[in-house]
């Protein structure tokens, strides 16, 4: 009996292993006792569907199942389609065979082959996602991973390959619609609300989206210690939730090539204390033609000795108000009562006479630096392992950014706040980094960020699609 309504899907072109998912209506309640997958079947013999072993399909569902085909040869696409049994147990009808024919794409599905790339901004693990049509068949990637999207007809399962592994079959990954239903339905069962519960339905999604983070304890030291004069901080009363609001899924990128003598700016992110002006000051110091800091605005009266335009530019309060609500500054905060920030117009007027902008703001800025006009490199310094922060601290001496006078050591629980404040930033703003790097010995953090900076000169990198046109 040929069963009606049947949806085919095409083969994900190019691929070694074919993967083919069907979605049937069902006309009556059928057991499928098929198992296993198909592989390297030769034309006329029967395939069975792994997917759906064993599984009663009740009368007007729609069931969705998926092969994967391993050595598809090329005579078998030519003599014609395959077919696809499972032999079912009518309820109602009748007895006998359902038979579900698949069709393999013609050259019009290679032609759909999509050529989107999109950058995971979360984990995904097939094996431990209950609503995956077909483990096998299942791409597990990581947050970061630069993904090939190669067909997007499913509404729910796009198929995909890691951009790094060419050779490699594409897989099922969830859709960006998908995941983002999943992680909405997420929340809403944390918030004790079940909007929608009806099986089968995407809004039943897990309760657990697979590899989705937790929200890592906040930072007693980043939220109420006092910043000392020096440094330009965010007004931490502020807080992130806006940040944990958004629906961190896929996002589209494209390579961005490097134009001479146009150098993005480089963007040290990481807990206080965790030593980003340290590397800025050196990668400074390194080439002061090359690489350079805009000068900070601020509003607290000029002191004894400074210059203007050397240590800041001073500005008066009104002035900076309003430009700070036109969102003239990248960042800015306030301390003792006066404003300190930077200018995106300093940022561009360093990149405009053809300078690397080095930047080391609060990790807050992300949100308004991450513009296609800036196009910022975000590097993630972190700290290393508790121990071997501490040693590394101690045996340079290293003085606590969160003593005023800038007299004394890291305390232990300054450094414990450290770790937890970079969870907490990897959380919020993780999938936003190009680069990690770690600043365990300055040595070799200092080493890692040159050779990094050196790759963004000479090598196209990922970037959002939008910076690219
Ligand atoms: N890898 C390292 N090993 C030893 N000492 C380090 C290392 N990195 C930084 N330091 C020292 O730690 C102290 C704090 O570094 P730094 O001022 O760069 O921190 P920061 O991230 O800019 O923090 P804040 O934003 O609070 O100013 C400095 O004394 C610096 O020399």
């Amino acid at each position: 009996m040929q069963v009606p309504h049947l949806r085919r899907y095409s083969w994900a072109p190019e691929a070694a292993t074919q993967l083919t998912l069907i979605t049937a209506h069902v006309p009556q309640n059928v057991t499928l006792m098929s198992a296993g997958h198909a592989r390297s079947q030769r034309v006329g013999d029967l395939m069975e569907c792994g997917t759906w072993s064993r599984t009663v399909l009740q009368r007007g569902s729609t069931a969705t199942g998926c092969a994967v085909i391993e050595q598809l040869m090329e005579c078998r696409l030519q003599r014609g389609a395959p077919t696809f049994r499972a032999t079912g147990q009518m309820k109602q009808n009748s007895e006998g065979t359902i038979t579900f024919k698949l069709v393999p794409a013609d050259n019009k599905g290679a032609q759909r082959e999509s050529k989107v790339r999109v950058r995971a901004h979360f984990d995904y693990n097939p094996d431990v996602d209950p609503y995956i049509p077909c483990k096998e068949a299942g791409l597990a990637f990581q947050r970061g991973d630069v993904l090939h999207i190669v067909a997007q007809d499913d509404a729910y399962w796009w198929q995909a390959r890691k951009e790094h592994e060419r050779s490699a079959r594409a897989g099922l990954i969830p859709s960006r619609a998908l995941q983002e239903r999943r992680i909405l339905h997420d929340r809403t069962q944390k918030n004790g609300t079940d909007l929608d519960s009806k099986p089968g339905s995407c809004a039943s999604l897990c309760t657990t989206p697979p590899g989705s983070p937790r929200l890592p304890a906040s930072s007693s030291t980043s939220s109420c210690r006092q910043p000392k004069t020096k440094k330009i901080m965010y007004d931490l009363t502020e807080n992130d939730d806006f940040d944990r609001e958004q629906i961190a899924t896929y996002e589209e990128v494209a390579k961005l090539y490097p134009r001479p003598g146009v150098f993005r700016p480089i963007v040290l992110i990481g807990a206080p204390g965790v030593g980003r002006n340290e590397l800025r000051r050196r990668l400074i110091a390194r080439d002061p033609e090359k690489f350079r800091s805009p000068v900070p605005y601020t509003t607290r009266p000029m002191r004894t000795g400074e210059v203007p335009g050397r240590e800041y530019i001073f500005v008066a309060r009104e002035k900076m108000d309003a430009d700070i609500e036109a969102g003239k500054f990248v960042e800015h905060g306030e301390y003792k009562g006066h404003l300190y920030g930077t200018s995106a117009e300093s940022v561009k007027s360093i990149v405009n006479a053809g300078c690397v902008c080095v930047l080391s703001p609060h990790y807050q800025a992300i949100k308004t630096l991450r513009t296609a006009q800036l196009k910022p490199f975000l590097i993630h310094v972190k700290p290393p392992e508790l121990d071997i922060l501490k040693a590394t601290r101690t045996e340079a001496r290293a003085k606590s950014t969160f003593d005023e006078a800038n007299a004394r050591s890291f305390t232990d629980e300054e450094f414990e706040d450290m770790i937890k404040s970079a969870e907490r930033i990897d959380f919020l703003y993780g999938h936003f980094f190009d680069v990690e790097l770690v600043n365990g010995e300055l040595v070799n953090a200092f080493e890692q960020l040159v050779q990094n900076v050196q790759r963004l000169e000479n090598e196209p990198v990922w970037a959002p699609s939008m910076w690219v046109q």
